[in-house]
């Protein structure tokens, strides 16, 4: 979870799912962890700040958490999980010897989505968890369905359309580069008339694969539609862009996805103060544009 480039099989619903259990009781860890280790893969911290860091290492799909512990209270730690962007979607449940409503109730008000007394009771306890692991389960799988392409398990436009801002802004804040490559297969639909509709997808889906696998996990692989898919570099100085999309070229020539050899047009853009989504893939696409009028199997920079 939280990975930039996809092809994991999240959400696929047999993974096993990760709880984090976050108390300064060896004894009640154990008795959560009786409750729990048949079914999900356990990570246990002992203290608050452990707790943070755990949750930022891990991405636990659940966190279980105390709230009376030395250093910094449960409240603070899931104050500080809600607060921070990484940690802020990862579902916590109180686990606390505070029986009183209004603790219940600050729990609740901090987004926990559950609270569960101590003395526990296993059935309770797992029950609780049951549910809600359910419902994290049925979250990310809505999700996985929105933001990804079907066929190749890439990130889709909407992903893009939903999280491009984020990396816009961040690198105008930092006054870094990035670069943009818009990448479309030539003459794809004589691979589809040729060889069959099948076939056709299966390139589509190699190439997706060895694009995820070519480019670092920092930078972003999205398929936008049909037989075009966009890259973005993140960071690119200015002057590697063109040499990134040339070694690009070379490679997909050598590459015979599905054993079909294909080639690509690449139209290349560097990210401008201000761009949106719409003026980056604009600029794209026009360089795009150039490299298929000028024959096809060659980058454009627009
Ligand atoms: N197999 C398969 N084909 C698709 C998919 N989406 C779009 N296509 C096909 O992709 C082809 C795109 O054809 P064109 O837009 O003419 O582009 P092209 O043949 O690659 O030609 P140039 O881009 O000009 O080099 C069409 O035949 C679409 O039906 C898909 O998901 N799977």
């Amino acid at each position: 979870m939280g990975t930039l480039n996809p092809l994991s099989p999240a959400a696929s619903g047999d993974e096993q799912m990760t709880v984090l259990l976050a108390d300064d009781s060896p004894e009640n860890i154990q008795a959560l962890a009786a409750c729990l280790h048949e079914q999900f893969q356990l990570k246990v911290a002992n203290n608050g700040e452990q707790c943070l860091e755990l949750a930022r290492r891990f991405h636990p799909d659940l966190i279980l958490l105390d709230i009376e512990m030395p250093g910094m209270n449960g409240f603070d730690v899931c104050q500080q999980l809600k607060d921070t962007d990484a940690t802020a979607d990862i579902p916590i449940i109180f686990v606390s010897g505070h029986t009183s409503l209004a603790s219940e109730e600050r729990g609740l008000e901090l987004g926990a989505v559950d609270y569960i007394f101590k003395p526990i009771r296993p059935a309770i306890v797992k029950a609780r968890v049951n549910t809600h692991i359910t419902l994290k389960r049925q979250r990310d799988r809505l999700a996985q369905l929105a933001m990804r392409d079907q066929l190749t398990g890439l990130y889709n436009r909407h992903y893009l359309m939903e999280h491009i801002g984020q990396r816009l802004s961040r690198c105008h804040r930092h006054g870094y580069q990035m670069a943009a490559l818009m990448i479309d297969i030539d003459h794809f639909k004589r691979i589809n008339d040729e060889l069959g509709h099948q076939q056709g997808d299966d390139v589509l889906t190699s190439l997706g694969t060895f694009l995820c696998s070519y480019f670092r996990t920092e930078d972003l692989v999205a398929r936008l539609g049909g037989e075009e898919f966009l890259v973005v570099l993140d960071p690119c100085p200015d002057g590697h862009m063109m040499d990134k999309a040339q070694q690009l070229l070379h490679a997909v020539e050598q590459l015979n996805p599905a054993g079909t050899p294909i080639t690509i047009s690449i139209g290349a853009t560097s990210v401008k103060k201000d761009d949106s989504l719409g003026s980056l893939l604009k600029r794209a696409d026009d360089a795009l544009y150039q490299a298929k009028q000028q024959g096809r199997n060659r980058v454009c920079a627009g």
